[in-house]
């Protein structure tokens, strides 16, 4: 049995992790964090309690593994505590800094603790960046396309810049389009990525897609992705849990725990 406490649960994902977990006989959710009060109908029929703080709940209950889908500034703090009291980290939020990304590696190696920071954890879209970074070798003139939900805080899209950042494991730095090029409205061009441009598309109706579009002499190859629901996400969360259990220190994106050759 793994103890799990997720925080987050009142969000789009962190409601559909509760779910997730309640159902799999192998995990035992011990308790939530988020940030509200109110109660949570699903949570508080089975007593399982909610802490306004990592600091409260990591006190009160024995977690194995922390589950968070927050927010950036949240998620930071909640894995650093997180990792100083040894509890191991499964963790989609996105929007990390460089730097934090760094300090998280640093402690979840200096204590010994498992940590998977996944941007996606879509098996999809997992093999959607791999086969982007497979492409890129022959294909160095590429544009990405993410669409989310209007509701999302952060762009571009934590699974837009890994996308980019694997592409660029593999690609000479190359700036593309027209060395003269002028944007007549600022931004038209996206954000730049070592000469990647990316685009971040935000509508009602979205869930979360990315294209990653090859240009090459005569040719054209896209590769693209959709989540229609987050339930897409599940299967790579469950994934991570039982991995977190068996790794010590950190792991940045679900390609690396994956068998994808
Ligand atoms: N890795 C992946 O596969 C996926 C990652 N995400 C990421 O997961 C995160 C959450 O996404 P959604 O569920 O759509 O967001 P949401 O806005 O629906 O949920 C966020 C949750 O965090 C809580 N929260 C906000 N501030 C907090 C704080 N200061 N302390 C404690 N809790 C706090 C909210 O109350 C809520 O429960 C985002 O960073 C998103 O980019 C989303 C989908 C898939
Ligand atoms: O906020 C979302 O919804 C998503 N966030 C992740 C990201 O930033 O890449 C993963 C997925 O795209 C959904």
């Amino acid at each position: 049995m793994i103890n799990i406490v997720i925080a987050g649960p009142r969000g789009r994902m962190g409601s559909e992790a509760v779910n997730m977990v309640l159902d799999e006989p192998a995990f035992n959710l011990v308790g939530c964090i988020d940030r509200k009060e109110h109660q949570i109908p699903a949570l508080a029929e089975r007593g399982i309690p909610v802490y306004q703080s990592a600091e409260e709940c990591f006190y009160a209950v024995q977690a194995d593994v922390l589950i968070d889908l927050t927010v950036q500034e949240a998620s930071y703090q909640h894995l650093l505590m997180a990792l100083r009291k040894k509890i191991r980290c499964v963790v989609g939020t996105t929007g990390f800094t460089d730097e934090q990304l760094e300090k998280i590696k640093s402690l979840a190696e200096d204590t010994n603790t498992g940590c998977i920071i996944a941007p996606n954890f879509a098996i999809g879209a997992i093999l959607m960046m791999y086969f982007s970074k497979v492409a890129a070798k022959y294909f160095p003139d590429i544009e990405i396309i993410e669409k989310h939900h209007d509701q999302k805080i952060d762009a571009p899209s934590g699974t837009a810049v890994k996308t980019a950042e694997m592409i660029r494991s593999v690609r000479e730095s190359k700036q593309q389009g027209h060395p003269n090029e002028v944007e007549v409205l600022e931004g038209a061009r996206g954000a730049d990525s070592d000469g990647i441009h990316i685009h971040s598309v935000r509508l009602p109706g979205l869930v979360a897609h990315q294209e990653v579009i090859f240009g090459g002499e005569g040719q054209l190859l896209s590769i693209k992705h959709d989540s229609m629901n987050r339930k897409s996400f599940m299967d790579g969360i469950k994934f991570s849990v039982n991995q977190v259990m068996n790794i010590s220190g950190f792991v940045y994106g679900l390609e690396n725990v994956l068998e994808l050759e």
